[in-house]
């Protein structure tokens, strides 16, 4: 997809903050560091418009991005932060909670997992849950420049076979420095949401 156009509409922490409006949605979740912002601005052609910090668990709200008056990316806060304390990581989980089970407008979670880890226990439940819910997942494995390309089915395999991924979830690979990945991206993205 061309994007033309790209903006953080909406910044929310409950769901009188959500948006009106009944364009599709596609959340976005990863682990903290995992390169969620950098994703995000690869695909949207804005360097600065998420922030890539290098320090992890910096988004606690959910982040609207309203792309070519279409569809919104839903920018979820990175799990697994170790930092973070109980009531702050208590207090993400109803946030999200709140959104992922009971959005209308929710059509797809993209889960972001690196490709050079096994995924952690989070990844595991993350996943999980949102196959619980019925929401079906993108898996993006980033980070591919960091490993040769050779290596990236077997990863995609490993990753595959420790979440007990779903036949029907696709799952791609990604690199943020290099663009790789991005039009398989948009064309699974924009299948998922038929836009
Ligand atoms: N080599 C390489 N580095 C990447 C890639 N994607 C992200 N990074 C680096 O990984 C670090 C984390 O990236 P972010 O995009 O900030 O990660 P995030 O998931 O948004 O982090 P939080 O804000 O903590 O949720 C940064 O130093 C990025 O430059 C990639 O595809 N390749």
């Amino acid at each position: 997809m061309k994007v033309v156009k790209a903006d953080l509409e909406h910044v929310a922490v409950k769901p009188e903050q959500y948006p009106t409006t009944l364009l599709p949605e596609l959340a976005l979740a990863g682990r903290s560091n995992v390169g969620k912002s950098s994703f995000i601005n690869k695909m949207l052609n804005r360097k600065g418009l998420a922030r890539t910090s290098g320090q992890p668990g910096k988004t606690q709200t959910l982040n609207f991005y309203e792309i070519n008056e279409k569809l919104y990316f839903v920018d979820v806060p990175g799990y697994g932060y170790a930092k973070v304390s109980k009531s702050e990581r208590a207090a993400w989980g109803r946030m999200i909670e709140e959104y992922l089970a009971e959005r209308e407008q929710l059509k797809a979670v993209l889960q972001l997992v690196d490709i050079r880890h096994n995924p952690s226990e989070d990844d595991k439940l993350m996943y999980n849950w949102m196959k619980h819910f019925e929401i079906p997942v993108i898996l993006v494995a980033t980070k591919a420049d960091k490993i040769p390309k050779g290596k990236w089915q077997k990863s995609l395999a490993q990753i595959s076979k420790a979440l007990d991924k779903d036949p029907l979830d696709p799952i791609l690979t990604f690199s943020s420095e290099t663009g790789h990945g991005k039009e398989e991206a948009w064309k699974t993205i924009t299948k998922q949401l038929k836009v």
